[in-house]
């Protein structure tokens, strides 16, 4: 379970370098933000990860576009319910398309760029309460990992950033999931 769940992770920061890739912009600002906070430290600690907002916002924008299992999320119906006009019988299993919900144009502006600035000042979170975004799915039977596997992501990608550049950063990063994957 635990080299599956790190894979999990590993993807997750695989489609964010992409981004980055992408999107020098953005690269450029989440670069910057870690320069002012981690500098030139050996360490980072937790009141640096605190204190990076945007990186924050960059990894939920990355959560929104590329949720791990765009159909991970799936549930038995206990009883028979109506969902959006469509009377649904109990016991079929319910598939809940992340993907889609997370491109949604009624809740999202353009929903298929890459805009991290979109969070700031927004009070949308990927905890479970706003259901516009679930990467993590919801309630009882939601990821675990929710716990650590944000700031897993934050870890990895501020400090070899912080030296080395995004391609060391990624070359780095692929060593080292390697040696769990
Ligand atoms: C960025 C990383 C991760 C993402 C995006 C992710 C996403 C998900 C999603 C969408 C589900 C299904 C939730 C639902 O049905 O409502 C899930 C389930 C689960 N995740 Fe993760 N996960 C991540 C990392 C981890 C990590 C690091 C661990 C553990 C160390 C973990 C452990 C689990 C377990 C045990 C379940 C099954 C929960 C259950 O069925 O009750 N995940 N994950």
């Amino acid at each position: 379970m635990l080299r599956v769940e790190l894979t999990s992770t590993s993807v997750v920061l695989e489609c964010l370098m992409a981004e980055l890739m992408r999107n020098p912009r953005v690269m450029k600002k989440v670069q910057k933000e870690i320069g002012r906070v981690v500098g030139k430290k050996p360490q980072i600690d937790m009141n640096d990860i605190g204190r990076m907002d945007y990186l924050k916002c960059v990894i939920k924008e990355n959560f929104r576009l590329h949720p791990l299992g765009p159909l991970l999320v799936q549930r038995e119906i206990s009883g028979n319910i109506s969902i959006g006009g469509y009377d649904v019988p109990a016991k079929p299993r319910l598939f809940i398309n992340a993907w889609a919900i997370q491109r949604e144009p009624s809740s999202w502006e353009r929903p298929e760029e890459f805009f991290s600035e979109r969070f700031e000042n927004n009070r949308v979170d990927f905890k479970g309460h706003d259901f516009e975004l679930i990467p993590f799915g919801v309630g009882r039977r939601g990821c675990p990992g929710l716990a650590f596997g944000p700031g897993l992501l934050v870890l990895s990608i501020s400090l070899p950033m912080s030296y080395i550049g995004l391609i060391g950063s990624c070359q780095m990063m692929m060593n080292y999931m390697g040696t769990w994957i």
